[in-house]
């Protein structure tokens, strides 16, 4: 074959290249006009009895020289590019994005303002034990100047053994204890069912990391309008969390914070991984306020003041973290809570870091 026999065929291609990319940009746009009228329909944007039909029709018509299977897979890659397509759009639409609504969700919570910029920390016991172990904390926490108890009183626990926590009774001391010492409480609910009877006790009701795709309990939470504090599941892309979020601010809840805390990775040092890049993507991704749970990401008390600082100088609207005033003998969790002394000076250098800003966490004195 000649130089210019090669030439020649070449510019057949680049011609015919220029034409399939006009017809696949002609298909592209008849899929995102079908994707829309799916949209306002309802209806699954990916539809593999569709797919599998056009496939047929393509074989079948398949004269070659490409072989049955290569015309599937080229097809099959057209469609996924398509429906990707549609699903970049419904991505543009989603409630919990920033494409949404540009400006934070501001929650407030009795004058504490979460997510409008003043960093804010959340600590309490990992379980509700007694009365007085929760007295003990709320004190302490009072006594530095927080605002937001969080502490388990249903405790979903990978083991059935484990303490499952004191249920009902749990959620009647934490609010004793917050309305001695006014403060808010953050407490995990796992039955839909229980979403209103919470309401009666909690500020802010928690969905943990082993039912963030608990889609009932996410729709439950959805409908009642007490803010939520959602957990990255321990497996959860991204994107994942955010449909998560999705579906309570879908359901009528706007009041959504999310908190990472920790993936599971081959990591042994570390109980999960902390995921500090999530802070930042998420913060770009959406309006909601960011937490990050340095207690459960981490497994470890000794690195909870770095992954302190790191989540805040990330951009986290706050941190949470477990104290109990005996971690040794607590019920859950006994390994990775602080004890007080250990809090007080744990706030004390989080404070020295400049990183929870000025006006936030004045230190009350005894
Ligand atoms: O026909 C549709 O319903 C489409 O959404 C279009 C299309 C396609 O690319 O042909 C895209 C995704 C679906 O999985 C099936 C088909």
């Amino acid at each position: 074959m000649s130089e210019h026999e090669l030439d020649g065929l070449r510019r057949k291609l680049d011609e015919i290249n220029l034409q399939l990319l006009q017809l696949l940009n002609r298909r592209a746009t008849l899929v995102q006009e079908i994707g829309e009228i799916k949209k306002k329909q309802g209806i699954n944007k990916f539809d593999p009895e569709r797919e599998q039909d056009m496939l047929n029709q393509l074989v079948k018509q398949n004269q070659g020289p490409f072989d049955d299977q290569t015309v599937r897979y080229l097809f099959k890659q057209i469609f996924k590019a398509s429906l990707d397509l549609q699903i970049d759009e419904q991505k543009k639409t989603l409630l919990v994005s920033r494409k949404e609504q540009a400006e934070n969700t501001v929650i407030n919570l009795g004058g504490t303002h979460i997510g409008n910029g003043t960093p804010h920390v959340i600590a309490g016991p990992c379980s509700v034990e007694s009365e007085e172990q929760v007295f003990a904390v709320a004190r302490a926490l009072k006594e530095q100047g927080l605002t937001l108890m969080r502490g388990g009183a249903f405790k979903p626990r990978t083991s059935p053994y484990d303490f499952q926590g004191l249920g009902e009774e749990g959620l009647k001391i934490l609010r004793r204890a917050a309305d001695e010492f006014g403060l808010q409480v953050i407490s995990e609910i796992v039955n839909p069912a229980d979403m209103e009877m919470a309401e009666r006790y909690v500020d802010v009701i928690q969905i943990g990391a082993r039912n963030m795709q608990n889609f009932e309990l996410l729709k439950a939470a959805g409908s009642v309008r007490t803010p939520v504090l959602l957990k990255r599941g321990l497996s959860a892309t991204i994107e994942e969390f955010l449909f998560a979020a999705e579906y309570i601010v879908s359901r009528g809840n706007s009041q959504v914070m999310l908190c990472e805390r920790g993936i599971r990775t081959y990591e042994k040092w570390t109980r999960n991984t902390l995921d500090i890049s999530a802070v930042p993507i998420l913060k770009n991704e959406s309006h909601l306020p960011v937490f990050v749970d340095i207690t459960h990401s981490t497994g470890r008390r000794d690195i909870l003041l770095p992954c302190a600082k790191a989540a805040l100088a990330a951009g986290a609207d706050g941190i949470m973290l477990e104290v109990h005033p005996n971690p040794a003998v607590a019920l859950s969790d006994a390994k990775q809570q602080i004890d007080i002394p250990s809090f007080e000076t744990f706030m004390k250098d989080l404070r020295a870091s400049n990183l929870l800003g000025n006006g936030n966490l004045v230190l009350e004195r005894r």
